[in-house]
């Protein structure tokens, strides 16, 4: 095989080592990924596979500076023609942010592929060897280009879009919500069944191999009886953004709109979220955006439009722009 396939790891339950093969309890992101590799010796007959280690962190510890680490290196291994396609390593609960980060800054078409498991390396009917295996058949195809950052778990391709952890502790925990997996992986090959119409980092604005910062941006979260301790706390941090997990078509009570009102006013831009697990929350449904200066988040969940509205905040502060972001990417 002459397809050549660059592993980055980050760590994760892919990388756990647990006391025994039938406790749950383990430690996340603690073996090297040539020890991954190892458990799936099949996988060279896959592609000309390499690995490299860029983190060993559980990825509740994922940060900014790691994706933007990860964003430049993918871009430099395209670039300098290091690989054919790229697979990352992940911890299982930031991965659906890490891939819609990757898929809004990498600045290539080649598929950049993205997995991790439930289960730690120790288990019992460990998922990491053939999620990794999977994730690897997935990148050598020629089918998997140009479709953005995807995300391979149990035998599903998700985009990196869309995707979200759905579950605490089930191996097929990743779901896209209102789209469902756009691929199937069986039997070492990858068949697709629709492509994301959103744009990826290749036709962005925002150059992520010159930028060294993000813009703060953070997310409040909507319940009967809300206070807005939560909302003024961030405003008072002097945050250049809030992503507000309202409830349903992203609605809020008096208290946070009020607050989230005098947010805007003060030049903070306010996305209006939903905390359901899907759907769309639109403009101008139950709550006035253009008398409050809010913009809203569409289809993304509201760790997602954290992502967008941290990059697009890089490149304006105009809120009608912002909003179309969020109606094109
Ligand atoms: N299944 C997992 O990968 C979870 C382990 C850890 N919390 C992480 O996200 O890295």
């Amino acid at each position: 095989q002459n397809v050549r396939v660059k592993i980055l790891a980050t760590g994760g339950t892919i990388a756990g080592a647990g006391a025994s093969s039938t406790r749950a309890a383990y430690k996340a992101g603690e073996l090297p990924i040539d020890q991954l590799l190892s458990a799936v010796p099949d996988i060279h007959k896959v592609a000309k596979v390499t690995g490299e280690q860029i983190a060993s962190i559980g990825s509740q510890d994922m940060s900014i500076d790691i994706w933007l680490k990860i964003a430049k290196r993918i871009n430099e291994i395209f670039k300098n023609n290091e690989a054919d396609a790229i697979v990352i390593t992940h911890g299982t609960d930031t991965q659906e942010e890490t891939s819609y980060f990757l898929r809004l800054t990498v600045k290539s078409d080649k598929p950049v592929v993205l997995t991790g498991s439930m289960r730690p390396a120790t288990a019992i009917s460990a998922d990491g060897p053939k999620n990794l295996y999977d994730a690897v058949v997935v990148a050598a195809s020629p089918k998997s280009a140009g479709r953005g950052v995807l995300v391979s778990m149990n035998e599903m391709v998700f985009s990196g879009r869309d995707v979200t952890k759905s579950n605490s502790t089930s191996t097929s925990t990743f779901q896209s919500a209102d789209f469902g997996p756009i691929g199937l992986v069986y039997d070492g090959m990858v068949e697709y069944y629709r492509k994301t119409e959103r744009l990826t980092g290749t036709s962005a604005p925002w150059d992520i191999d010159k930028i060294t910062k993000l813009p703060r941006v953070d997310i409040a979260y909507m319940y009967a009886d809300a206070p807005a301790t939560a909302v003024n706390a961030f405003v008072k941090a002097k945050v250049d953004g809030i992503i507000f997990a309202g409830v349903g078509n992203g609605n809020m009570n008096k208290a946070n709109l009020d607050a989230l009102a005098a947010a805007a006013k003060s030049g903070i831009i306010v996305c209006r979220d939903s905390r359901t697990y899907s759907g769309r929350v639109t403009l101008h449904d139950e709550v006035d955006d253009d008398k409050y200066g809010f913009i809203v988040s569409d289809d993304l969940n509201a760790q997602k439009s954290r992502i967008l509205l941290m990059l697009a905040l890089t490149v304006t502060k105009d809120r009608s722009k912002l909003q179309e972001f969020f109606f094109t990417y």
